[in-house]
């Protein structure tokens, strides 16, 4: 079984993943493997966006499957138990972690016997992986329904090919558009610190011939307020059951502008990212990151020494501020505790 995108390739034995650290400088590969390795590649950010570490974190369990010469079933579940905790201890704050480690378990424990138990567990990363491309495909579809030709959107971190196993959430809505003929521009806040967007989302963009534009962060209420925008459309890390959003730090920022506006602010969203266990936005739990991710800049320092800082590296946009959440079985509108909660019914 192999699968290979831009951002990973399985290859059986090994899962190799673009440094998203190095891009736009440099295109280089981390190859890991071990399932320790896949779980530093997911805390050091080698891979990220929500949907691309589940995905890695699955290859990562079948990595661990594979590691362990144990003679019963019962063993390799004690094994599998610390494998699990290893690679969700890595990043809190995306849900797709855990639910895809979840869905390995399951396939684990329902399985119940060691012949064959690396193939099946393969065979269900696989398919978290391919689904999620298929899923991410049919969200453009509904989602470019929302744009028209000539509109340009403000989109905030990187929610692209690279944040997923493939073609993206809210760039891939964009992608849907133009694909279908329609004439999009896009705005990319540069999103600090991490810089996602300067440096993930204008390399992706540009590298499909999108129009893209880079701008600071600061400068996305003036780009509003100019009527250079039509639409935001970002991606998410988890959905709470009340339609209240985590993502990127500074997009409630930018939910809040396009309110006063009147510019649609839309989630596009797959349903592995929508946690229903999780009631409102209050309950999502929020990593903080290294402080020199503040401090400096590219590697320079930019800030006093000892200075102290906040560096939260989500923020929650409250339910009231989406227009609209954009997901693999169609799209979602407000009330989102009942309209959310009918996705699942179905
Ligand atoms: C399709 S990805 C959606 C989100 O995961 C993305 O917007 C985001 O916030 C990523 O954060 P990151 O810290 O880069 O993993």
């Amino acid at each position: 079984m192999k699968l290979k995108t831009m951002t990973m390739e399985w290859t059986g034995n090994e899962l190799i993943l673009i440094d998203q650290r190095k891009i736009p400088l440099k295109e280089e590969y981390m190859t890991c493997k071990t399932y320790e390795e896949v779980a530093i590649a997911i805390k050091e950010m080698v891979v990220r966006g929500a949907p691309a570490i589940g995905a890695s974190a699955a290859f990562g369990y079948v990595l661990g499957a594979k590691k362990f010469n144990v003679n019963t079933f019962e063993e390799l579940k004690e094994k599998m138990f610390h494998v699990k905790e290893v690679l969700a201890n890595t990043r809190p704050t995306a849900v797709n972690l855990f639910w895809a480690l979840e869905r390995m378990e399951k396939t684990l424990l329902n399985f119940g016997k060691l012949d064959g138990i690396v193939e099946k567990l393969e065979e269900e990363a696989m398919a978290i992986a391919n689904e999620d491309i298929e899923a991410n495909r049919r969200m453009g579809k509904f989602g470019a329904k929302l744009l028209k030709d000539g509109d340009t959107v403000l989109t905030h971190c990187n929610a692209g090919a690279l944040a997923t196993v493939d073609y993206g959430t809210a760039l891939g809505v964009i992608r849907a558009a133009v694909e279908e003929g329609k004439k999009i521009k896009v705005y990319a806040d540069e999103t600090r610190p991490y810089l996602q967007g300067a440096r993930l989302t204008a390399w992706e963009l540009m590298k499909d011939g999108i129009d893209v534009t880079l701008i600071s962060d600061n400068m996305s209420g003036w780009a509003m307020k100019l009527g250079k925008i039509n639409a935001v459309i970002v991606g998410a890390d988890r959905v709470a059951a009340n339609g209240d959003v985590a993502n990127k730090i500074g997009t409630y920022m930018v939910a809040v502008l396009a309110k006063r506006h009147g510019i649609p602010f839309y989630v596009a969203a797959p349903t592995s990212t929508i946690d229903l266990n999780t009631k409102t936005g209050k309950d999502i739990p929020i990593e903080e990151r290294r402080h020199t991710e503040v401090t400096h800049c590219g590697g320079t320092q930019i800030a006093p020494d000892n200075v102290k800082v906040f560096n939260p590296a989500f923020d929650v946009t409250d339910a009231e501020l989406i227009t609209a959440i954009i997901t693999e079985k169609g799209v979602v509108y407000p009330p989102y505790e009942e309209n959310l909660k009918k996705l699942f019914e179905e």
